[in-house]
């Protein structure tokens, strides 16, 4: 992974995640999460209980793309049907498989809709919108019904701590505002799709509500 953030390289990672029939492969889909926990690392401490999470979160999903049964985990899809097959996910309550890839997956899942709506504001934004309020809105539209209480007012804190619009669009390294707002433009619709897929998947297996 390179030093510096480049939206251009989440634009690629997201692309790269989708195959001609619609699968998609885990190792981009967690290479753009890698990205955005970079971009996220550069903002400074107060962010860190969150890149934290997402790291470890990252790293069990390459512990399973790496490992013996690897072969299972090139795709969302052919790891839901690995591990719903060989009862490797914990459908109800934490027991035996705490950390299983689908339940895992399920929260990043979740933040990409919070990614989403949060770029979507960014996109549409005027000069003086505040990142703060955009993000706590995506937030409170996505993530937040999943946190618990305590977790949620931490989060209202660090937003307290973002830097704005203007910091923003220059860490994106895609060239002036019109130029990142176009590259936002490009990148939302694939980010969408990888999105949806994931959700009919998780939908059509009962996969939502995984503890
Ligand atoms: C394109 C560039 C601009 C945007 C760049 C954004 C970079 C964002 C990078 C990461 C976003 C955060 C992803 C958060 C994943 C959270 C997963 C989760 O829900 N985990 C909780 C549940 O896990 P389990 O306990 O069940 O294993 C966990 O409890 C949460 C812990 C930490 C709090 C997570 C808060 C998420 C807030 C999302 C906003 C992030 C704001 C970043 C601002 C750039």
């Amino acid at each position: 992974m390179a030093d510096t953030f480049s939206l251009q390289r989440v634009l690629e990672t997201f692309r790269s995640s989708l195959s001609e029939n619609k699968k998609v492969y885990i190792k981009y889909y967690i290479a753009g999460w890698q990205e955005l926990v970079s971009f996220m690392n550069s903002l400074g401490n107060v962010f860190s209980f969150i890149s934290k999470d997402v790291v470890s979160k990252i790293q069990i999903l390459e512990n399973f793309l790496s490992g013996e049964n690897g072969s299972y985990y090139v795709t969302i899809q052919s790891m839901v049907k690995y591990e719903l097959d060989n009862d490797l996910v914990d459908l109800t309550k934490r027991g035996s498989h705490p950390e299983s890839g689908c339940r895992t997956l399920l929260r990043l899942h979740r933040a990409l809709l919070w990614l989403e709506l949060f770029l979507e504001r960014l996109r549409t934004s005027t000069e003086d919108g505040k990142t703060s309020v955009m993000c706590s809105d995506a937030y409170n539209e996505s993530l937040a019904q999943h946190h618990p209480w305590l977790i949620r007012k931490a989060v209202g804190v660090a937003f307290c701590a973002l830097p704005g619009r203007d910091t923003f669009f220059n860490v994106m390294n895609a060239g002036d505002h019109t130029q990142v707002v176009a590259l936002l433009g490009e990148s939302l619709p694939l980010i969408a799709e990888v999105y949806q897929i994931t959700e009919d998947l998780y939908v059509k297996n009962h996969l939502l509500e995984l503890p």
